[in-house]
């Protein structure tokens, strides 16, 4: 694909988790602000506990006088298929921190379905984005996204691409189910097309535990399914010391 980042993408270190945070959220805003053409600035949020504490700052002073809200889309990457007032919740967790506290519109917000069979609301989830989008079929020069957010699991995960799952060689659908091992919910999916709708792709990795497979990522291991990521412009990962490489 032209102009198409992998995974090594570029690495950006930050001393500890409070100036990792407030880095991305600088470099959200600006990507937001700087955001042109008739469609929206359109984030798709990433679950997990490492981008809570971006919420909870981009829901605060200064950011939330700041974000360009009206004129943002926010998507969610993965949710377990959960109620959305469950704790579990990928969505709860969003509205707690930012939808429910910034002035988003609640028609700028697309959170995955949380009801019926987990099949029908994945594809309810695709005829969303793909209404959105215009067109059935994704073309590089056009992505959807304007910035996907993820995060990794130490087994090489991200979003609910997890190894060894069917849906990691689904490279037709938007959106897709997975049941994780031992996990004790359904997810639903953005799939590798979906994600590689996206102008830029950032990683949110923080703490020691995270070290060891990032630099398996890095390294481009096919056993990590976030090796396989690209983004159609930047792929960067925001980092903390003690997550990021020695040598960074
Ligand atoms: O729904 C989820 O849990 C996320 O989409 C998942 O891919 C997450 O980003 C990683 O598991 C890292 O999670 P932590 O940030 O909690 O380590």
């Amino acid at each position: 694909m032209p102009g198409q980042t992998t995974a090594t993408g570029t690495m950006r270190v930050f001393p500890q988790m409070e100036a990792l945070i407030t880095g991305l959220a600088d470099w959200l805003l600006e990507r937001s602000l700087a955001k042109s053409g008739s469609t929206p600035f359109r984030l798709a949020l990433s679950g997990g506990s490492s981008p809570q504490h971006l919420y909870a700052l981009m829901a605060s002073a200064p950011y939330v006088e700041r974000f360009p809200w009206r004129n943002m889309q926010f998507f969610i990457g993965d949710d377990r298929f959960v109620p959305h007032d469950h704790a579990d919740s990928n969505f709860g967790m969003m509205q707690r921190l930012l939808f429910s506290k910034a002035p988003i519109p609640a028609a700028n917000i697309f959170p995955m379905p949380d009801r019926g069979p987990a099949e029908e609301a994945a594809k309810t989830y695709e005829r969303t984005l793909k209404n959105l989008y215009g067109a059935e079929n994704f073309t590089p020069e056009r992505p959807f996204f304007d910035v996907q957010l993820l995060g990794v699991g130490t087994d090489g995960h991200t979003a609910s691409l997890f190894p060894g799952q069917p849906v990691l060689d689904n490279h037709k659908d938007w959106v897709a189910t997975c049941v994780p091992p031992a996990a004790p919910h359904t997810r639903l999916t953005l799939t590798y097309p979906a994600i590689h709708a996206s102008q830029h792709v950032v990683f949110l990795v923080e703490g020691a535990a995270k070290h060891d497979i990032l630099a398996r990522i890095r390294a481009q291991d096919p056993a990590c399914p976030a090796s396989a990521i690209t983004a159609q412009g930047e792929l960067i990962w925001f980092t903390d010391r003690a997550a990021a490489p020695s040598d960074q």
